[in-house]
């Protein structure tokens, strides 16, 4: 047990994250006026190289341009292995507005990348006298970002949410698959004769939930690959949002209202959590520190949980 109290989260819905490259302007408007919390505008692998320089004057012109109304808006740059990165920074703090809330920082590995670009943005802002501080956001998508995980989560007081990059992390960690998420057809255990599909996603998400806890930052799943799949992408998102995730990216706008289902707790979640929270304060007026509800225990723990739930629906009501 620590004596250090964990430290809260943004308070801002995250419940879905949509992409669309930056070498697409037709779609940005379409993006602004769907239902995502949070929008990211590509320059990173949406975005062919020789597409790079048009891409930034595109977002740079939309993030002043676009109604964007209540949405967080971030910018995902290059990755620090590129020789664009820098620039994107550049040209995003001398030609966007402050409108502009976060830069996503793509493969970072340790805590020293969100050093560099914090210099550069800092650097950036006093030279361009921008008045609010930008946020940011990194991807853990490599052997050594999940290697790194808890550094990088404490790297920045900048940084206010860590995403699983399903794709690029299991080409870093060689894992036999070309798909983006998901159930892996040879990741199975046999039990009596029967098949088993366990979740090899899972210990990586719950490193980099641990992280984000520890440290204030609010952990999201990444992409789901195949946008055909509506079930495999609710059971992906159910998953995530059971360990402790508080949403996930849709890479195709037919994702946004799934993933905003299955981050919104259900009113019946809701309802059950105020009982539960009822029941205690019934329970500490008798001078008890556990109660029965439901025919299950309850205690003050269940307290923290019954109010995380009633917080999250609470804060999405009023986003
Ligand atoms: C591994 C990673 O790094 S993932 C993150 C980076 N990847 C991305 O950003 C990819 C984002 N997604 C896309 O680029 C596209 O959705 C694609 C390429 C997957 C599919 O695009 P399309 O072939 O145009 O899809 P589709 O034909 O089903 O589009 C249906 C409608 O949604 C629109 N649309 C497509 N993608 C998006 C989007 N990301 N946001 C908003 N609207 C979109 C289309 O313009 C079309 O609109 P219309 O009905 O008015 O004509
Ligand atoms: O950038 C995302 C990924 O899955 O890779
Ligand atoms: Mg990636």
């Amino acid at each position: 047990m620590s004596f250090r109290l964990q430290p809260t989260a943004p308070s801002r819905p995250n419940r879905c994250q949509l992409f669309g490259p930056g070498s697409r302007p037709s779609i940005f408007e379409k993006m602004a006026a769907g239902d995502a919390d949070v929008i990211n505008l590509d320059l990173e692998d949406s975005v062919a190289p020789d597409d790079k320089a048009e891409a930034r004057r595109n977002i740079v012109q939309a993030i002043g341009d676009v109604d964007w109304g209540k949405k967080t808006l971030s910018v995902r740059i290059n990755g620090l292995d590129t020789p664009y990165w820098h620039r994107d920074v550049v040209e995003l703090l001398e030609g966007a507005s402050d409108r502009l809330d976060m830069i996503m920082i793509p493969k970072v590995g340790c805590a020293a990348d969100l050093y560099a670009v914090d210099a550069l943005v800092t650097a950036m802002e006093r030279e361009t006298g921008r008045d609010r501080p930008l946020k940011f956001e990194v991807i853990i998508e490599s052997a050594a970002g999940i290697a790194h995980v808890e550094e990088i989560a404490a790297g920045s007081p900048r940084l206010e949410a860590m995403s699983l990059g399903a794709a690029d992390f299991a080409a870093s960690m060689g894992m036999a698959t070309t798909g983006i998420g998901g159930t892996q057809e040879n990741y199975y255990m046999i039990h009596e004769g029967q098949k088993y599909w366990p979740d090899p996603w899972h210990w990586a998400q719950a490193a980099i939930v641990a992280a984000c806890r520890t440290h204030g930052v609010l952990p999201v799943d990444g992409p789901f690959g195949d946008f055909s799949d509506d079930d495999g992408f609710i059971a992906q998102a159910r998953r995530s949002a059971t360990l402790g995730m508080v949403g996930k990216w849709a890479i195709h706008p037919k994702q946004v209202a799934l993933a905003n289902k299955v981050f919104t707790p259900s009113d019946e979640a809701v309802a059950e959590a105020r009982e539960i929270l009822a029941a205690m304060e019934e329970a500490k007026a008798s001078g008890a520190g556990a109660t029965v509800y439901k025919g299950r225990l309850v205690d003050i723990a269940s307290i923290k949980q019954a109010e995380g739930i009633v917080r999250q629906a609470e804060m999405i009501a009023g986003g």
